[in-house]
């Protein structure tokens, strides 16, 4: 039976020389919503996405992509897919017409001038058309390469660290057009991202690390779900007391956030017992602190590399 959701798969896995990538992964994405996709490098965000587009067969796995059988119908689903990568191929000596143009004619669409004007309007591009691609910032390039995406009026958007390099300006408007495409076109989107601030802009999130995923939904609920006990230090901490306070019995993550250091653990009686322990408690301000999301992903691959140490890998 096919489903309502734009993304409903369960299982997903993909293993390479034995290693598993990609484990049992399941991800499920209500039509219209942006999912932040996240997790260190390497945790197989990419491989994820790239089996989502029918670019990669899974070992296993089981679903539906906007309605669709998503292993049978890969083919079908990859039309109504735009799948925009990290590296996104311009040519520098065409024009964005051009590019777009070109585009449009590799993948035969009919009524091309036509496809290329929407695109071109859509993302406020008509009036550099004629500029060369080498020739834009990095955040118009990158503009350039979501119209090209979306020349065939795809349903589901695969962003794969689509802002990567970019200046916060243009990843700021590159947000606000992520947006309208949701909101106002019905458009979901599932981006991989390692920026915090994109990732409070999502509809919800998921994280992932060594191909399972740690935690999903909106950055409210994963905060609290994380059961994390946070306390931020003021004062003068030198390096030594820092590298201790990392390695005392339950301290999840120690981090600096402006003057502040961030000191996150499940448990707030080992927590209080790192913090009695330090030299010249005295001059310093302890206080509670709310987790942020940094603080629960930071504590998240703290855990998982503990628990996939004593695993012994997989
Ligand atoms: N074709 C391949 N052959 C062997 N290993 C691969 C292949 N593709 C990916 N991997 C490995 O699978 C793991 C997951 O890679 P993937 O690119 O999906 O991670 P990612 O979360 O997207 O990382 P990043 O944030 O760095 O882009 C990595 O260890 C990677 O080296």
């Amino acid at each position: 039976m096919s489903s309502l959701l734009a993304i409903d798969v369960r299982g997903l896995s993909k293993r390479y020389g034995g290693r598993a990538v990609v484990d049992l992964v399941d991800l499920q994405l209500a039509p219209g919503r942006i999912c932040g996709f996240l997790g260190p490098n390497g945790s197989g965000k990419t491989t994820t996405i790239r089996m989502l587009c029918g670019l990669l067969t899974p070992d296993a796995g089981e679903g539906h992509c906007l309605g669709l059988d998503f292993r049978r119908d890969a083919v079908a689903i990859k039309r109504q897919v735009g799948y925009m990568t990290q590296k996104f191929g311009l040519y520098e000596d065409l024009s964005i017409r051009e590019n777009l143009d070109f585009v449009a004619r590799l993948f035969g669409m009919p009524q091309r001038q036509a496809a290329v004007d929407r695109a071109l309007e859509r993302l406020g591009l008509a009036s550099r058309q004629k500029q060369l691609a080498g020739t834009l910032s990095g955040g118009w390039k990158q503009r350039l390469a979501l119209a090209a995406c979306l020349l065939h009026e795809p349903k589901l958007l695969l962003l794969d660290e689509p802002t990567a390099g970019v200046d916060p300006k243009a990843r700021r408007d590159f947000w606000d057009e992520i947006h309208r495409l949701a909101q106002q076109e019905g458009i979901t989107v599932l981006v991989s991202t390692h920026y915090m601030d994109e990732a409070e802009r999502c509809h919800e999130l998921v994280y992932i690390a060594y191909g399972r995923i740690l935690a999903r939904g909106s950055e409210a609920e994963i905060i609290a779900a994380s059961g994390l006990h946070v306390r931020a230090l003021h004062g003068s901490v030198d390096a030594l007391t820092v590298e201790r306070l990392k390695q005392a019995e339950g301290v999840l993550s120690v981090a600096a956030f402006g003057n502040a250091l961030h000191i996150a653990a499940q448990d707030e009686v080992l927590l209080e017992r790192a913090l009695a322990a330090l030299p010249g408690t005295g001059t310093l301000h302890i206080e509670p602190a709310t987790p942020t999301l940094e603080d629960v992903f930071i504590s998240l691959i703290a855990r998982a590399q503990d628990n996939f140490a004593s695993a012994g890998g997989r």
